[in-house]
């Protein structure tokens, strides 16, 4: 066989991976692709198909778990991937633990019942009660206060009417007339944008890996944006998250600038037509300005190229009072439409629900029970009042 010239060999590898590197964006499907190509037939089995990944622009790599692509993320099997729960079945699994929580309230409501007359020392108990799940004494005053003037007009003698009554009080401070949908459909050529924001620690990337599985459940193709870049593990980590329900994630180096990896997400996402795009991004302190600014940035980048449909915050439901701060001061950056209510699972202090949304008039969408993979539910007014009078 004649030798093949070194210099033409070197032009033929750099063509390929040119080529290669060129069309990252364009082989990267998505799940719903994957799994329509897989009822055609024409995913191949274990290891087949062509390397995963490849970049676009200077902001970000695409990274799937697609087998056809990424024969590392999995045995190359569509099938295999995870299915996670419905959303509609959650909260109701999550009620015991939502329930274990509260049991002080929970017993403090029922004893307030159940003698029949109840004296002053008992009220003052339970409204003790409330301000420590973090109901806030305006919430707390109210409540009480209606309870008190219903009870008496309304002659309640039995435990069950004044359960009943307990409930609608209850019901109708958590308020079960908010919209606690998600902006997560697409309209027109653009996919939705959902960005996570929030404090250190709070729990944004387990929310988006969370979230990613609730929209997957829902038969939603999604795609990851790993805009917290000062975390070296967490993309990695949103990356996992992702790889096990088969959505992609969009990923910089570590220390890029949040706000080109963001706006990269998302072009990825308008060209693979997904529904939605979700952002991770760092935390950060409100109370650091130039943090601040830096998030008002990558939303305003984002929407150089989609708008950004819904900014969730995640507050961390043990640090009580501070939930309200942070909100606050979120809010007036970056104009936040749904709060998610995390580590509720290890806390009696939902009340804060109450606060952030009388407060702010933003609903809280999504609480977060625990720390297995789908222990983050829909809010739901009704459940979570049944749980806390289980
Ligand atoms: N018990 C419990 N733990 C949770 C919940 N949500 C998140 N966590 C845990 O909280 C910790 C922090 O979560 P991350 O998602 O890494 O938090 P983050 O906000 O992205 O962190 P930074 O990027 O450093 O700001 C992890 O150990 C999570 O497993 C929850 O609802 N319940």
């Amino acid at each position: 066989m004649a030798a093949v010239d070194p210099v033409i060999l070197g032009i033929i590898i750099g063509a390929v991976v040119l080529l290669l590197t060129g069309i990252g964006i364009g082989v990267a499907v998505s799940r719903r692709r994957a799994l329509e190509r897989q009822r055609r037939g024409e995913l191949s089995g274990p290891g087949g198909g062509a390397a995963g990944g490849g970049r676009d622009g200077d902001g970000g790599a695409v990274a799937t778990a697609d087998p056809d692509l990424d024969p590392g993320a999995g045995s190359g099997q569509v099938d295999l991937l995870e299915r996670p729960e419905a959303p509609r079945t959650r909260l109701r699994r999550l009620r015991e633990r939502l329930a274990g929580h509260n049991n002080a309230l929970s017993r403090g409501l029922l004893n307030l019942i159940s003698g029949g007359t109840i004296d002053e020392e008992t009220w003052d108990d339970f409204e003790a009660m409330l301000i420590a799940s973090d109901l806030g004494v305006g919430p707390t005053t109210e409540l009480v206060d209606r309870l008190r003037t219903r009870f008496k007009v309304e002659g309640i003698t039995d435990g069950e009417q004044a359960r009943r009554i307990l409930r609608e009080e209850l019901l109708a401070l958590v308020d079960p007339t908010l919209d606690r949908g998600l902006a997560d459909r697409r309209t027109g050529e653009d996919p939705a944008v959902i960005m996570v924001v929030g404090v250190n620690g709070t729990g944004k990337t387990t929310t988006v890996g969370k979230l990613a599985r609730v929209m997957v459940a829902e038969d939603r193709d999604v795609l990851l944006g790993a805009a917290d870049t000062f975390r070296a593990a967490a993309a990695d980590q949103l990356e996992t998250w992702g790889s096990r329900v088969g959505v992609p994630t969009v990923r910089g180096a570590e220390g890029a600038d949040p706000a080109s990896v963001a706006y990269e997400s998302v072009k990825a996402g308008v060209e693979l037509e997904v529904d939605c795009v979700l952002v991770d991004t760092a935390g950060r302190l409100h109370t650091k300005t130039g943090l601040m600014d830096e998030l008002g940035k990558v939303k305003r980048v984002i929407e150089k190229k989609a708008p950004v449909t819904e900014v969730l915050l995640v507050i961390d439901a043990t640090t009580g009072q501070n939930g309200l701060i942070q909100a606050r001061i979120f809010r007036e950056v970056v104009n936040v439409t749904g709060i998610v209510l995390t580590k509720l699972d290890g806390s009696a202090k939902g009340g804060i629900i109450v606060q952030v949304q009388r407060e702010l008039g933003v609903p809280v969408k999504l609480v977060g029970l625990g720390e297995g993979p789908d222990d983050l539910a829909p809010f739901d007014a009704e459940e979570f009042v049944d749980a806390i009078l289980a």
